[in-house]
């Protein structure tokens, strides 16, 4: 089972890959840029109450829709179609043509450039709200960011926030990996790469699926893994014979990284609360031969930590 499947909590068996991959952009973006497309729901509904009585499910097919049209190169007339048709399907014909009416006011504001946008002015606050809904970020974020960084980076900040991202590949030193051989394969698959600054990780734009489909992860000879999760871990700095708590470790990627680097010897415990994450965590260790180095805790560490009297070398929270 995916991680799509896994989180959406639907069965994505019937959907090729590139549909898989297709629901999580969709999802992503969706959610990346909801402040943004709920302001303009409102904005294009009659009353603000039509907005905020909205059934749920008419509002995320909605979300949906704006999403598509407004970030992604899907042609208009089929998102309005599907978008139509899953609210017809899924709420009632009236939905469908709700949908249809709303989203087709949203294609001629768009055509004729005339998007509704909130003005930059008054005082910090309210000019920190303003700028949350057109870069879809929360307004106390971007007063911290303002307050911290100054308008213009904190600006910059959250364009790199909402731009796609890239993957970032671990090698797996443990099953006897190294970069170059990661490298290596990259390059027979015509697959483009920048090397990170830490030795263990290479970042791609494009080209995950091939990465996948060459079973490079199932093979166990790389993980995917943000760099910044990479970072904590060489924060941590593990070292061979040490023992470390991983609280709150679920789904596991930076376990798994210290585990490795433990290089066999020493113990990862890897406590979380959520039993289902957990196994994920678990499944992971097995396929990178780490297993015998991690333990699964599954409980409260709210709990735990009041009444475990084990004592680690380091604690990651
Ligand atoms: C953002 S995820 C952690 C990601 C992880 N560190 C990694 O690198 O893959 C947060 C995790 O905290 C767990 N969690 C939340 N509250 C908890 C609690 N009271 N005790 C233990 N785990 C908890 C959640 O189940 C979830 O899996």
């Amino acid at each position: 089972m995916g991680y799509v499947e896994r989180t959406l909590g639907f069965s994505t068996r019937h959907l090729d890959d590139r549909d898989i991959r297709l629901v999580t952009v969709i999802v992503a973006g969706t959610v990346r840029w909801k402040r943004y497309i709920d302001y303009l729901i409102m904005s294009l509904c009659s009353e603000e109450k039509v907005f905020s009585n909205m059934e749920p499910l008419l509002l995320q097919i909605l979300r949906i829709g704006f999403f598509e049209i407004l970030k992604l190169n899907v042609p208009a007339y089929a998102v309005v179609d599907e978008n139509v048709r899953l609210a017809k399907v899924a709420l009632r014909p009236g939905a469908g043509n709700m949908v249809n009416a709303i989203l087709r006011k949203l294609l001629l504001l768009k055509e004729t450039d005339s998007l509704p946008l909130p003005n930059i002015e008054g005082d910090d606050r309210a000019q920190a709200r303003a700028l949350s809904i057109i870069y879809s970020h929360p307004v106390w974020m971007v007063r911290r960011w303002i307050r911290f960084l100054g308008k213009e980076e904190a600006l910059k900040l959250m364009n790199w926030n909402n731009s796609d991202p890239y993957f970032s590949l671990r090698v797996n030193t443990t099953n006897g990996y190294t970069r170059d051989d990661l490298v290596n394969r990259l390059e027979d698959l015509q697959v483009h790469y920048e090397k990170s600054i830490m030795d263990e990780f290479v970042r791609i734009r494009e080209g995950m699926q091939a990465v996948l489909q060459a079973g490079l992860l199932k093979e166990g000879m790389c993980a995917v893994q943000d760099e910044s999760a990479g970072f904590v871990v060489s924060v941590v700095d593990p070292q061979p014979g040490e023992t470390i708590m991983d609280c709150c470790a679920a789904p596991g990627g930076k376990t798994l990284f210290m585990a490795s680097r433990l290089a066999g010897q020493g113990k990862v415990s890897a406590l979380d609360i959520n039993k289902g994450r957990l196994r994920i965590l678990m499944e992971a260790a097995k396929c990178h031969n780490l297993d015998d180095i991690i333990t699964d805790i599954h409980g409260d560490l709210r709990l735990y930590a009041k009444e475990s009297t084990v004592k680690y070398d380091k604690v990651l929270l």
